[in-house]
């Protein structure tokens, strides 16, 4: 039997989001194949992720993430600001909101640019540092390797993202991957492809990947607010360090864009 899905299509700095509004509650979150078909760039909508919008007793509205693998995943931070700007346009928020998403709770607000003000979760404690990078967790686990100027434009990020992802270390949990190379001035962005664990792909922009590489960034001379480039576009990433290694007061900021809206027929899906 087919069914029809209302859908509504956003991107971040070109990481993409299929919205639904659920706030009835009615999507089956352990259907991963409807998930999958709906991502799916030839046979469904396509995105890097799905984002389901549900009412919460406590916030303002739930947020509930899936990679295009299907399943559900963890914090993703332009997803985040995409649902800030799909709930205002649902009217379920004016300018700020409260809201819970996988790491727990987040508010952001939304500023007369339209610009998406993201507050992440603080990051407690010394990140590990050691030969692979620097690790860290900023609501989805990141890999942050530096490298040498004048060689991200060239670098296989799927391959060599798709190695470190695999590798013994990480194979289990699995992790995205940031490459990153410093400015080439004092007033220019940091630069960062990122290869993203459930899409299992380079993806053109990653927030949780960003915040990762600002963090980091910071124990190279960065300071708050870190500007950074993808391939999708630029943001912007501020916060405080703490004297023990901590980084509390994290946003993460950029635009939301909706692309188009509409109703997909979805098949029974074996
Ligand atoms: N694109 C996201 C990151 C999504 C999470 C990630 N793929 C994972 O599950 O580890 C972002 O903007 O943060």
């Amino acid at each position: 039997m087919t069914m029809t899905l209302t859908f509504h299509k956003y991107q971040g700095t070109g990481n993409d989001f299929v919205m639904l509004d659920d706030r009835a509650q009615q999507f089956d979150t352990t259907d991963y194949r409807l998930v999958r078909h709906l991502c799916d760039r030839r046979r469904g909508i396509g995105a890097d992720g799905l984002i389901l919008l549900r009412n919460h007793p406590s916030y303002d509205f739930e947020m509930v993430y899936f990679n295009a693998d299907g399943y559900v995943g963890s914090m993703c931070g332009n997803g985040g600001r995409c649902t800030v700007a799909f709930a205002r346009h649902l009217g379920v928020m004016q300018d700020r909101a409260h809201f819970l998403a996988a790491d727990g709770p987040h508010e952001a607000h939304v500023d007369a640019d339209n610009i998406v003000h993201l507050r992440m979760q603080d990051v407690l404690g010394q990140q590990e540092i050691d030969e692979m990078g620097v690790f860290l967790d900023t609501g989805s686990p990141h890999l942050v390797r530096f490298l040498p100027a004048s060689t991200l434009a060239e670098l296989n990020v799927f391959a060599e993202g798709r190695l470190l992802r695999n590798s013994e270390r990480f194979r289990e949990k699995g992790t995205n991957v940031n490459f990153v190379e410093g400015p080439v001035a004092d007033d220019q962005p940091w630069q960062v492809r990122t290869y993203e664990r459930g899409v299992e792909d380079e993806t053109l922009s990653c927030g949780t990947g960003v915040t990762a590489v600002a963090l980091a960034a910071s124990r190279r001379g960065a300071t708050s607010p870190v500007r950074l480039r993808t391939p999708g576009g630029d943001l912007q990433v501020a916060f405080q360090t703490q004297p023990d290694g901590s980084f509390t007061q994290v946003y993460l900021s950029g635009p939301a864009v909706r692309v188009f809206g509409g109703q997909i027929d979805v098949p029974s899906l074996t």
